[in-house]
This record gives structure tokens, sequence and C-alpha cells, in this order.
């Protein structure tokens, strides 16, 4: 059995966990409440900020250009910020996604956790147990579109259509099957202690992906002192990077509702047939 197979086969338990977290059967059922995609959104804008620079600093350690260059392909598609699914949750929440990501938010508890714990493997472990710890990431967003898409066929006025189809794709699965390849390289070349620490990299990560989506559910915040954000200024690039897509008309930028920290909102997406 390969290196990645028996992590994946460890970590069984926990993707099944993800599967059942509520946050992903709303996602599979096109109903979320408004102010989770938003606390969500909020969260993962800065986790994926993190995530890239993650990917930066495997590239600084890769051992062959085609290591190199995998991780510059991923580095460009994560400077988009993963903008498809993002802009389709806050579509679905009704909320504008430039007000979104530039609304200033605190890191919640497990986001910092998170990302904390991305970097510091990144600044002290070997290649392969970086890739180890980036590669939960995108191996459980690809398994839940499949099995969405596996159990129940959505179709194109699902409201989280978009999101699906985009972690569903062959390119997704495509940068999967190369990390994957890559791992298991990385681990035929590695002693004990090197295999083991990269396991255990990859299934903290897989812990916090549970973790995050549950963050989102709960409307994780830190207790008892969230620190209130004085609001910045807009990242200068934001702008340019929505006007290579599809930016919304000046009415939905100016809309923000749904980044108050209210509570009572109704739930989104009813009963439509998926
Ligand atoms: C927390 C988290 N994990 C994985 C992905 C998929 O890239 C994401 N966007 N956010």
């Amino acid at each position: 059995m390969s290196f990645a197979t028996s992590l994946r086969q460890e970590a069984q338990s926990i993707f099944d966990s993800i599967w059942q977290h509520p946050f992903v059967q709303g996602l599979a059922k096109g109903e979320l409440p408004r102010e989770v995609i938003i606390h969500y959104v909020q969260q993962d804008t800065q986790y994926l900020n993190t995530y890239c620079k993650v990917y930066g600093m495997a590239l600084a350690k890769a051992h062959t250009q085609a290591q190199m260059r995998a991780f510059y392909e991923r580095i460009g598609l994560l400077l988009d910020g993963e903008l498809v699914p993002h802009q389709n949750l806050c579509q679905v929440a009704g909320a504008s996604y430039e007000a979104v990501r530039q609304k200033a938010a605190e890191l919640a508890p497990t986001a910092h956790h998170y990302a904390r714990h991305m970097l510091s493997v990144a600044q002290q472990g070997t290649l392969g147990e970086i890739v180890a710890v980036v590669l939960p990431c995108h191996w459980i967003y690809v398994d839940i579109a499949k099995q969405i898409v596996d159990e129940s066929h959505p179709a194109a006025n699902h409201p989280f259509y978009d999101w699906i189809s985009f972690y569903a794709s062959d390119r997704m699965q495509a940068g999967l099957n190369e990390l994957i390849t890559m791992l298991d390289e990385l681990a035929a070349s590695s002693g004990e202690l090197d295999s083991y620490l990269m396991k255990s990299a990859f299934l903290d990560s897989c812990r916090l992906e549970y973790q995050f989506f549950d963050m989102a559910y709960k409307l994780e915040r830190w207790e008892p002192t969230p620190r209130t954000l004085p609001d910045i200024p807009p990242l200068p690039d934001a702008d340019r990077v929505l006007e290579r897509r599809d930016r919304p008309n000046d009415a939905s930028l100016s809309d923000t509702r749904g980044l108050s920290d209210t509570r009572s909102l109704p739930a989104l997406g009813g009963s439509r047939d998926v």
C-alpha cells in the first residue's frame, strides 16, 4: 500500500466525521445560514493567504524543478483566493464577496491554530512534512465535492453548484494526484522518524479541517475578549482580481448585509431540489 493511501486509511474516521458535519451536509443540501457562510468566507480568505505562503515555503525547499512547478501552479490558483467557491458562497448569503473579504475579521481560535500549525511545519519541517501538512486541505475538499456529485448529482440550480463543480473538477483532481505522487516519492526516501512526522502533520491537518468547519458553523470567536479590529483599507489587488472575472454591480458591492454579528438570520436555500 502506498504511503498516502495508508494515511488516508488512518484518517478515514475523520473524513467520515467531516462528511457528516452539519456545515458539509448544509453544502450538500444547499442550506446554510448566511452568517455561517460569511464567517466561513472571512476566515477562509485569511486561511488561503497562509496556505499560499506555505506553498511558497515548499517551493523554497523543493528538490526538483517539477516540484517547483507544481507549487508555483498551486500558488497561481491560490492568489485568486479560490475566487469561484468564495463568490458562490457569498452570492448565496446575499453579500458581496468584496465587502466580506475587505471587512477586517480577527482569526478565530481554530483558524489561528490551523494557520500556526501549517506555518510551523513549513518553517521547521522537511519538504515531505510540508506536502503532508497541505495535502488534507486539498484531499478533503475534492472528496466532499465528489461525494456530493455521486450521491445527489446536483443540477445547475443547486445553490452551491459552482462550489461543488470547482472542487470536483478535473483540474483539482489532477492537482491532488500530483501532491499524492509527490508525497509517496518523498516518503519512499524517508526514514522512520521522518515518515512519522509526515503522518503527524497530515493527521493534525485532517483534524483541523474538521474543526474549521465546526468553527464556521458555531460562529466560533475568541472568548472572553474578541478584538474589534479597525476597518483596514482594501487590498490593492482585490479589485484587479474581481475585474478579471464577472464583477458584481455597484449595488451589490455596497451590500454589506450579513457582516454584522447576528445569529438570528434565517437559513438559506430552503428545500430546493438537487
Ligand atoms: C480550511 C480550508 N481547507 C481547504 C480548502 C480547500 O482549498 C479551503 N478553501 N479551506
